[in-house]
């Protein structure tokens, strides 16, 4: 095992000046196990990733918390050059932006962005040096239909036939149907889900690749409903939306701890 907590914050198109300082703020004032605690702990305690939108990166990066690292929420599918409106992932390296979300559903939804598609972002991001959080996850009618898991292996297939190296990959496993919804998964629900995945994995990819990533679960989660979430053996952490631009995302955090208990 030896999975590290992993806990994203993903802002959307969220956010004035004023109030990403606020936000800043909340984090960096937080109550987090302390770093010797955390070496101590090792496996126990969470990386912390904030997703702030494209302008905000650099302000947030430079006032964030060192402990606390930040992500892209998108990324071009390959190099720069003329893709009016895109940002590309040379760009974010050379910024000291660490990690980068692809293949949220919004985007997928929204933005037409299919499966392939997802596949060669988190392959051309893995190739300039970037961490992926990659989002998979069924919307209700397919969950509804029984497809679940025929949807999530899809979405997980065509990312693993563009890369070979997963140790800088997080899956999150964010249905649909949760997000912004207040309809939360339940714990057994996320589990199954992502004890699924992993099967996946180990069948697909290999036995090492299933023990070591980290599958998250991301919709409607809340530092009411996290220590439930948190206490499953496959949920190795979270992406949270909404409560991420709350102080309760400490709490989030703070979830980590049930993995110690
Ligand atoms: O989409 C999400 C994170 O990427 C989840 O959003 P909510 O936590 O607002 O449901």
């Amino acid at each position: 095992m030896g999975r590290k907590f992993f806990v994203g914050g993903n802002w959307k198109c969220n956010g004035t000046t004023d109030q990403v300082d606020k936000i800043v703020k909340i984090l960096n004032e937080g109550q987090v196990p302390p770093t010797d605690v955390v070496a101590l702990w090792n496996c126990c305690i969470a990386e912390v990733v904030v997703s702030p939108p494209y302008v905000f990166l650099p302000v947030v990066k430079s006032q964030l918390r060192p402990e606390f690292q930040v992500a892209a929420q998108n990324c071009w599918v390959k190099k720069g050059g003329a893709f009016t409106g895109e940002v590309s992932a040379e760009m974010l390296a050379n910024l000291g932006v660490p990690w980068v979300i692809l293949g949220h559903s919004e985007r997928r939804a929204l933005l037409g962005e299919s499966n392939e598609f997802v596949g060669d972002k988190v392959a051309y991001a893995l190739s300039q040096g970037l961490k992926v959080i990659a989002c998979v996850g069924e919307t209700l009618e397919q969950r509804e239909a029984g497809s679940t898991m025929d949807v999530v292996a899809a979405q997980t297939k065509a990312i693993a036939e563009k890369i070979k190296d997963w140790s800088n990959v997080v899956i999150a496993y964010e249905p649909v149907w949760a997000i912004g919804t207040g309809k939360v998964a339940t714990p057994d629900q996320a589990q199954e889900v992502h004890a699924s995945l992993r099967d996946w994995l180990k069948i697909n990819v290999s036995p090492e690749v299933a023990d070591s990533t980290r599958i998250i679960y991301g919709g409607s989660v809340t530092g009411a409903n996290c220590k439930e979430l948190a206490a499953k053996p496959d949920v190795d952490g979270f992406l949270v939306g909404g409560a991420s631009l709350k102080p309760e995302f400490i709490d989030i955090i703070n979830s980590a701890t049930v993995k110690s208990a």
